[in-house]
């Protein structure tokens, strides 16, 4: 079996020979104002968008069709004449189970396709976004393919469940000639074809590849309609696939069609039907056409060539009337003849005039446009001027803040000098502290030594207390039986003189001299024993009294010497309790004080920052909205030059009929979107960040 096609190539193909040959020609004819599509077909797995996206965007080598062509795009606009003035716009969206869903703003989950002659086939309401930069493209691919159904098949594990579509219009205008034209680029992956006994899909997934071989079974059959030549209806509307390509099937686009199959034996029944589907598509012939606005100057040219090409047969029609005349021809004859050519004149003043009523409502476009921009621009300085004033009051407000910061720093320099002094009195405080501690803690260990010496002492005295009573009474009761021993003693004596006396009676009577010698020395011998005695006992008295009498004194002193250390120890052990209670409320002060201190210090750090990134951001908005003005006031001044210029024109032609503006027809972005151009001619880096206009 063969297939022709233009261009085969091999899995080793690199993208870049696939983007040279396939999609660049298709992005070079949109720069010229051409619609184009770029279709990636094939079964699953067979590496549609590997094609068209890439496995790695940010690699230069592995990038796919999407990311290279805006490299194409933006290259081209940096080649371009700086008269030339471009906007880049960017829609992307995915057919999933028949409903067409916003990539860019996922909250458009069922977006209608509409039609009208201004716009030809869109999506209502799908978001386009202005871009001014290959990055800002970039961000917005990776945004979107993100938010594509992709899911796991057994063929392949990121397989798309639906059909992709990214749009990118550019639009181009001259400022020199006012020309302008618009291009719109399609960029399709579509979702692959499927054996559902191949991929294993089933509940969701096999909702899924019904829907996507429902899709891929009408784009064959629009193709079929399409080449067959005989079919009058082409089923378009069968699917919103095919409805939204319309103008790449057929109509007025230039579109390539990749057919990507799978090199694997085990997918031939699968590779043959795709390359049946890309012979099929090959034969479609497309219509397409320069999307141009004529220039005031060519209208001009056709207007006066019309003019002398009318004058040029009026003299001719004259001429021959004259000649018939002078022939006897009865111009009635030839009336119909001359009404034929009339009517061909006719047909072109009729274009004349219909390029007159186009451009009259062309002009009211602009009048209007410059109306709306020059309300926009008002708008624009009233709110620069609040910018401006919010700037100055914020400039203002900043200043304050810095002096205010300032005194802040000052203060926190002092703070920091206070917080240093602090520190090193707390240090000070604290090895006090240690000394004191120490000296507590010596106090209190003499404090329990001399509790322990007390309790010994009371111990010592309280036995003592308690046994000088005893030792007294015993004294006492010594000094009592000494006395009584004594008394007995005397009582003795006097019974012994008695008797001796008695004796000394009876002796007198007998031999009175010797026994009275006799009775006396005895007496005088017992007596004098007697005495000694006596004065023995009263010495051994009078020493255990002066010992009761001492042991007494000694009770006295140790109570003192008790009663004063307990004074003592109270006295200490407050003043103690005193100081260390003082010594931690100072601590307690200064930490907290260093605590506040600090939270001080980051809380003006943080608002210093805040405050700068606040300055930084105004300052950058600032010069932003000046710079948009600028051009607003830019894109005004040549507005007003193309309106003069219009109007120039319509002198020529005659008043305008405001009642012939037909606003639909300005092509105008939706006035929520911001616009931005960018100038040919413009190096890529430049180009970021121009906006509006
Ligand atoms: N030429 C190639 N060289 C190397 N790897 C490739 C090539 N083509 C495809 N692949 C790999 O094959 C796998 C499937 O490719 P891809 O996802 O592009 O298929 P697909 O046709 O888009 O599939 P589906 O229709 O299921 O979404 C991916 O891992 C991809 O990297």
């Amino acid at each position: 079996m063969k297939f022709g096609f233009d261009k085969a190539f091999s899995p080793t193909s690199s993208q870049e020979s696939v983007y040279e040959i396939a999609a660049k020609p298709i992005v070079n004819a949109v720069m010229q104002g051409f619609n184009g599509t770029i279709l990636a077909y094939g079964q699953t797995s067979s590496g549609k968008t590997f094609t068209m996206t890439g496995p790695n965007m940010d690699d230069p080598d592995q990038m796919g069709i999407i990311p290279r062509m805006v490299t194409t795009v933006f290259d081209q606009i940096s080649q371009a004449d700086d008269c030339i003035e471009f906007s880049v716009k960017v829609a992307y969206c995915e057919i999933y189970l028949e409903k067409i869903k916003d990539l860019l703003d996922t909250s458009k989950i069922n977006l209608k396709i509409h039609e009208d002659r201004a716009r030809g086939i869109y999506i209502e309401g799908l978001s386009e976004q202005y871009v001014s930069c290959e990055e800002e493209v970039y961000d917005l691919m990776k945004i979107g393919s993100e938010n594509r159904e992709v899911a796991y098949t057994n063929m392949n594990s990121g397989s798309s469940r639906s059909h992709s579509l990214f749009l990118l219009t550019v639009s181009q205008t001259n400022s020199k000639d006012l020309s302008g034209k618009t291009g719109k680029l399609y960029l399709v992956d579509l979702a692959g074809s499927e054996k559902v006994s191949k991929t294993g899909a089933a509940g969701k997934r096999l909702e899924e590849a019904k829907n996507i071989n429902k899709s891929l079974t009408v784009l064959g059959q629009v193709i079929y309609s399409l080449t067959d030549g005989k079919s009058t209806h082409i089923p378009y509307r069968n699917s919103k696939l095919t409805r939204v390509l319309q103008d790449s099937l057929g109509g007025n686009s230039k579109t390539c069609l990749i057919v990507t199959c799978s090199p694997s034996p085990y997918n031939e029944s699968e590779t043959i039907s795709t390359l049946r589907f890309g012979i099929r598509a090959k034969a479609i012939k497309n219509k397409p056409k320069v999307n141009r606005e004529y220039t005031v100057a060519e209208l001009k040219l056709m207007l006066s060539k019309v003019q002398e090409e009318m004058e040029r047969k009026d003299n001719y029609i004259q001429k021959l009337e004259e000649g018939l005349k002078k022939t006897g021809v009865q111009i009635n004859d030839i009336e119909g003849v001359k009404n034929d050519q009339g009517q061909g004149e006719k047909l072109d003043y009729d274009e004349i005039m219909a390029e007159i009523e186009d451009l009259k409502i062309r002009l009211s476009d602009e009048v209007e446009n410059n109306k709306i921009l020059t309300e926009e621009n008002k708008q624009q300085n009233t709110m620069i001027q609040e910018m401006n004033n919010e700037k100055s009051l914020l400039n203002y407000k900043y200043t304050q803040l810095q002096e205010s910061n300032a005194c802040l720093e000052q203060k926190i320099i002092e703070q920091e000098g206070l917080i240093e002094k602090l520190v090193i009195s707390k240090e000070h405080l604290e090895s006090d502290n240690q000394e004191i501690l120490k000296i507590k803690m010596s106090m209190e260990q003499m404090i329990n030594e001399k509790d322990l010496e007390i309790a010994d002492l009371k111990m010592h005295i309280s036995g003592n207390v308690k046994k000088t009573p005893e030792i007294v009474y015993d004294l006492r009761a010594q000094v009592q039986v000494e006395k009584e021993k004594n008394d007995e003693l005397c009582v003795k004596v006097k019974e012994l003189e008695t008797s001796m006396e008695s004796t000394l009676s009876l002796l007198k009577s007998d031999s009175p001299n010797i026994q009275e010698a006799l009775i006396k020395q005895a007496v005088d011998k017992e007596k004098s024993l007697w005495l000694e005695e006596r004065k023995s006992i009263y010495r051994d008295l009078k020493n255990r009294i002066n010992k009761v009498i001492e042991l007494e004194i000694t009770l006295d002193a140790a109570k003192e010497k008790y009663e004063s250390l307990e004074n003592a120890m109270t006295l200490g052990e407050k003043k103690l309790k005193q100081r260390t209670d003082l010594l931690a409320k100072n601590l307690e002060q200064l930490s907290a004080m260093y605590k506040q201190i600090l939270n001080e210090k980051a809380t003006s750090k943080v608002d210093i920052k805040v405050l700068e990134r606040k300055n930084t951001r105004l300052t950058e908005r600032n010069y932003n909205l000046e710079e948009e003005n600028k051009k607003l006031m830019t894109k005004v001044t040549l507005y007003e030059s193309k309106i003069k210029m219009l109007e120039d024109e319509i002198s020529i032609t005659g008043p305008i009929s405001r009642n012939s503006i037909n606003s639909s027809r300005t092509g105008r972005p939706p006035t929520y979107k911001v616009r931005k151009s960018i100038r040919g001619g413009l190096p890529s880096s430049s180009r970021n960040g121009s906006v509006l206009v």
